[in-house]
């Protein structure tokens, strides 16, 4: 009986769960003799939980090609229903709209919703939520659909909630620096607006001209300016949320300091929508300081670059705003495949560029401090090479070289992405063994922040091919979890690394999520549980 355990468990904690609720569910070494898993041992598998007529909760598991019957295709009434909620406008069934809504930035995942909603306040999220999961219809929430670990995006025909309509800014107050706003506002409209009021958003990433903050929010996207300014657990004072059900969760503080009980935001910052929509955000944003100035240097080992980091710490202290690195082969990538780069400091390919921000408010003292630590490392032969970037579209251009990598990447072929957390002495050793693993039929191309220790590896190959996921997965991840990194820094875990919590989380932490996740939300967000046999059961709420 031993080796039923995994299924059992998952049927028990399918009672757990509100009717309707749409699981995704990936069972690892595992025995393939039970029926319920027997056909879809290490896929993904949509996992329904239904609600028969005599109020007796069961489980349903459809193979990834197949959706289940037993969840409600959307009718003619829901429709209706939408359209007298919502109106014509928020109620999206347009073909184009739809595709474009159910495939992801790189075009990996894709999903056949029929229909997606654009509710305009928080009171229309709720009654949608209400509505769904009464007619037992799942549900993706999306934002700007910039993920690139499938998280935004239906895995089946999920009703899509987009709440980009929802884009005021409720209230800006100069003296706190607190900026109050609906999730649905693009983060470079957020970011403009600030500018203008002489404050900056503590977060820029470069997909700002289309996220949404709800979902940066949500995903506790890290992005550039982490390392001066921190993660969004920081940033964020409050949030209001709407929960499957349709509960507004009202946490929309705009205090420092607020001791009273569980600080529950926490929870929603970084849970990829398994708990909720969040649908308002306020955000301690700081003052914008007159004098930013950036750096492109040269380093010819990674020794160096780690070197140089803890020399920019001491020397350029707390005006230091951004430490980016990329290797060589992403400097390469880049001026193939992006139109109007060039390398600031031709002729020669080094093996790895840094590119240094300051952000401060005395602009003589601030440009003489990185004028001054350019030369020093010049000098001590940390830096082979670098320039200063001598006005506004010099420092852009430098920005662009390393903002510019996920489209480059996209440009050359397919990408298998790895978004990784590790200690900074070994994050150059996974690069190359990496290198060696993969051999000649693909390209390792590392980048990323260097300076909050999160690297971004990625592998571009011409075309996807299972022969080389087989050298990359699990090496990638089973070499992350050996050396107490994340296999998720700042991207979530999505559709892609649902399944891979395990590799970064400890059985009894998972098991905790879940059990809490039962017991306060009542249901299971994205997240994965283990059996006893510490075979890892996943799943992963999308409803
Ligand atoms: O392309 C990637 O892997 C990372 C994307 C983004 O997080 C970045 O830092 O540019
Ligand atoms: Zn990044």
């Amino acid at each position: 009986m031993e080796k039923w355990r995994a299924a059992d468990r998952l049927l028990k904690f399918s009672s757990r769960f509100a009717s309707g609720t749409k699981l995704t569910c990936t069972i690892i070494n595992y025995d393939h003799t039970h029926p319920l898993v027997s056909e879809c041992c290490f896929f993904p598998i949509p996992f329904y939980c239904c609600k028969s007529k005599q109020g007796k909760y069961f489980y349903s598991v459809a193979t990834t090609v197949h959706r289940n019957p037993l969840f409600s295709i959307i009718s003619p009434d829901d429709i209706s229903y939408f359209k007298t909620l919502l109106g014509e406008r928020g109620v999206v069934q347009d073909a184009l709209a739809l595709d474009a809504a159910n495939t992801d930035w790189m075009g990996k995942y894709r999903g056949s919703s029929k229909l997606l909603l654009q509710p305009k306040n928080t009171e229309e999220v709720s009654q949608i939520l209400k509505y769904c999961n009464s007619r037992c219809l799942a549900v993706v929430p999306q934002g700007g659909n910039t993920g690139l670990v499938g998280g935004s995006v239906p895995v089946f025909d999920e009703v899509i909630i987009n709440v980009g309509l929802m884009r005021n800014i409720l209230s800006f107050d100069k003296v706190s620096g607190v900026l109050v706003c609906e999730a649905g506002c693009i983060l470079e409209n957020l970011i403009s607006f600030l500018d203008d009021e002489g404050f900056i958003m503590p977060l820029d990433l470069g997909a700002k001209g289309s996220c949404q903050i709800g979902g940066n929010v949500s995903t506790n996207a890290g992005g550039l300016r982490l390392l001066r300014y921190g993660s969004l657990h920081g940033s964020v004072l409050g949030l209001e949320a709407v929960l499957a059900n349709g509960t507004v969760l009202d946490m929309l503080g705009t205090l420092r300091k607020d001791n009273t009980g569980y600080d529950l935001k926490h929870l929603f910052i970084g849970s990829e929508g398994s708990l909720g929509i969040v649908t308002k955000v306020s955000i301690l944003t700081p003052p914008k300081l007159s004098s930013v100035n950036i750096a492109f240097l040269a380093c010819e080992d990674y020794t160096s670059c780690q070197k140089l980091l803890l020399e920019a710490k001491k020397k350029l202290g707390g005006i230091l705003s951004a430490f980016e690195f990329l290797d060589s082969d992403a400097m390469s990538l880049v001026l193939k495949h992006l139109d109007g780069v060039r390398n600031p400091l031709p002729p020669s390919i080094h093996n790895f560029y840094i590119l240094i921000e300051t952000t401060g408010s005395n602009e003589t003292f601030d440009k003489e401090n990185l004028e001054a630590f350019l030369l020093h490392s010049v000098e001590s032969g940390l830096v082979a090479n670098g320039v200063l970037a001598q006005d506004i579209n010099q420092a852009s251009s430098f920005w662009h070289i390393r903002e510019g990598l996920p489209e480059a990447l996209m440009k050359a072929g397919a990408v298998y992405k790895y978004d990784l957390s590790l200690p900074l002495e070994k994050m150059y050793d996974l690069v190359e063994e990496m290198r060696v693993q993969i051999g000649p039929a693909a390209k390792v191309v590392a980048y990323g922040h260097l300076g909050d220790g999160n690297l971004h590896l990625n592998i571009s190959a011409p075309a996807y091919d299972d022969n080389i996921l087989a050298k990359i997965e699990p090496f990638v991840y089973e070499w992350t979890s050996k050396n107490r990194g994340s296999i998720s820094a700042e991207h979530g875990l999505g559709l892609m690394k649902a399944a891979k919590i395990h590799y970064s989380k400890s059985p009894e932490t998972v098991r905790l999520m879940i059990d809490f996740d039962y017991c306060v939300f009542e249901l299971l967000p994205d997240t994965s549980c283990l059996d006893d046999n510490h075979s890892i059961i996943c799943l992963c709420l999308s409803a």
